[in-house]
C-alpha cells in the first residue's frame, strides 16, 4: 500500500492544496493520501489563524470528491510539538507493511534540509514536491538532486495553481473577492462561522449602530459614555496590533452589557451560560458580567464569533494565552478616554508599546488591587500571570 502523509497549517485550505494533493495521488499512484493540520498556537488571534476544529472541518469539505483523501486530526490532538519526524513515526506505526510518501510544495522542499531529524523523515519516506510557482522547477530539481543523495525525491512536472492562505487571508481582511481561490463549501462555511473576520457583501459582519441604541437605552449615562471610549480605544488598539478594527470596536462596545443587570440576573445568566466558572468567579459578584455579557450577546444578538465572545468573557479576569482580541478589549477597557487612575498614563504608554509588558503590568495591578480589598483571586487570573511573566522571560532570551 502507498500511504501519503501532508502536513500543512490549511488556514484555511485553498485549491493550490488540493491541486497538490490530487496531483501526488494521481502522478505517485498514492492509496490513501492522509492530510494533516497543525496546531494552533494559543497566541495567535482567530482573525489570522482559524480554530483547530473549522481547520479540520474546511479539510474534510475540500477533500470530499476524492475518496483516496482521508483527514488526519493527529498532530492537532497529539499534546507534543508537531515535529514532521514525529508524524512520519506515527504512520509507520500504524502502517508497517506500507510505502510512505511526505508531500510538500516548493517552498517546503528548499528548506527542508532545515526540518528537525530531516534525514531520519528521509530514511522512512519518499518525499513529493509539486511546484508553486512558475519557473521554479529548476531550483526545484537542483534541490532535489542534492537530497538525493539522503533519500528519494519525486518531483511533479505539473503547472502550479498559484495562491497561498497568507493571500487568502489578506483578500478576506481587504473585503475584496476571494471565493475563486476556495472550495465552494469552504468559502460557505468561513462566512457562516464568521472567520477570518469575514464580512457579507460590503457590510460589516457585526454592525455596532443599533447595539449602541440598546446600551444606551440599558445602561447609566455614565456606563454608556465608557463604553463608547471602550470601543475607541479597541479600535485603535486593533489598527496598531493588526486585528481587525471594526471586530475590536464590536467587542469593546460590548463588553460591559451586563454590568448593571441586577446581581441575581447576573448569576442567572452565568449559571445559564454552560461556561467553565471557577469557585473564585462565582464568589465574586463584579466578575460575573463578563461571563453574563457573553453569554447575552450570543443568546439574544446571535453573535457567534468565539474570539468576539472569548474577549467579553475573560475583561476582567483574563487568562494565560489570551488571542490578540482578547488582549486588547482587556487592556482597551484599562486604558480607555475616561480612565484617570494614578498610573494611567504610564499604562496608555505601554499599551502602544508593548502589549505583553501592558498585559503583565495589568493582571499584577488588578491582583494587586484584589489582595488590598481582601478579595480572592481567580485561578485563571494568576495563570494569566504567570503566563505573560514568562512570556516576557522568553522573550528577553
Ligand atoms: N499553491 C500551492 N501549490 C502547491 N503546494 C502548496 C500550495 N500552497 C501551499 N502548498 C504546500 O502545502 C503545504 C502546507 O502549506 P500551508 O502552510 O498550509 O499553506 P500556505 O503556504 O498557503 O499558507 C506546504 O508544503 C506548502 O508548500
Amino acid at each position: 500500500m502507498r500511504i501519503g502523509i501532508y502536513g500543512g497549517s490549511f488556514n484555511p485550505v485553498h485549491n493550490g492544496h488540493i491541486h497538490l494533493a490530487e496531483t501526488a495521488v494521481a502522478e505517485f499512484g498514492l492509496d490513501r493520501l492522509y492530510l494533516l493540520p497543525s496546531k494552533k498556537s494559543p497566541h495567535r488571534s482567530s482573525a489570522e489563524y482559524a480554530p483547530d476544529e473549522d481547520r479540520l472541518e474546511m479539510l474534510r469539505l475540500a477533500s470530499r470528491h476524492n475518496e483516496k483523501l482521508f483527514v488526519s486530526d493527529y498532530e492537532i490532538k497529539s499534546d507534543r510539538v508537531s515535529y514532521t519526524i514525529y508524524t512520519v513515526e506515527h504512520f509507520r506505526r500504524e502502517f508497517p507493511d506500507a510505502e510512505l510518501f511526505l508531500l510538500v510544495g516548493s517552498d517546503m522542499l528548499l528548506s527542508f534540509d532545515t526540518w528537525y531529524r530531516y534525514e531520519q523523515i528521509l530514511e522512512n519516506v519518499t518525499l513529493c514536491v509539486v511546484s508553486r510557482e512558475k519557473g521554479d522547477l529548476p531550483e526545484l530539481r537542483k534541490k532535489a538532486g542534492e537530497l538525493g543523495k539522503i533519500g528519494k525525491i519525486l518531483v511533479s512536472e505539473t503547472a502550479p495553481t498559484v495562491v497561498s492562505s497568507t493571500e487568502v487571508r489578506k483578500k478576506i481582511a481587504k473585503n475584496k473577492d476571494f471565493t475563486c481561490y476556495l472550495d465552494e463549501n469552504v468559502v460557505q462555511y468561513i462566512r457562516l462561522k464568521g472567520l477570518y473576520s469575514v464580512r457579507g457583501e460590503g457590510e460589516l459582519l457585526y454592525n455596532p449602530d443599533d447595539k449602541k441604541k440598546y446600551l444606551k437605552a440599558h445602561l447609566s449615562a455614565k456606563r454608556f459614555a465608557h463604553s463608547m471610549n471602550v470601543a475607541a480605544e479597541c479600535r485603535k488598539l486593533a489598527e496598531k496590533y493588526g486585528e481587525d478594527p471594526e471586530k475590536a470596536y464590536f467587542a469593546g462596545l460590548l463588553h460591559d452589557i451586563c454590568k448593571e443587570l441586577p446581581d441575581d440576573e447576573q448569576k442567572a445568566l452565568v449559571l445559564e451560560s454552560g461556561y467553565t466558572v471557577c469557585r473564585e468567579e462565582m464568589e465574586t459578584r463584579s466578575l460575573w458580567h463578563g461571563i453574563a455579557g457573553a453569554y447575552y450577546i450570543k443568546k439574544e444578538f446571535g453573535v457567534e464569533d468565539i474570539d468576539i465572545l472569548n474577549s467579553i468573557r475573560f475583561h476582567t479576569v483574563g487568562r494565560a494565552g489570551m488571542s490578540r482580541l482578547e488582549e486588547i478589549v482587556y487592556i482597551g477597557d484599562l486604558v480607555s478616554a475616561e480612565r484617570d487612575y494614578k498610573d494611567v498614563d504610564k499604562m496608555r504608554k505601554l499599551a502602544y508599546t508593548d502589549l505583553n509588558a501592558a498585559m503583565l503590568e495589568a493582571f499584577a495591578f488588578s491582583m494587586k488591587s484584589v489582595i488590598k480589598k481582601g478579595g480572592v483571586i481567580p485561578i485563571c487570573t494568576a495563570e494569566g500571570y504567570n503566563f505573560y511573566t514568562r512570556l516576557i522571560k522568553e522573550d528577553k532570551k
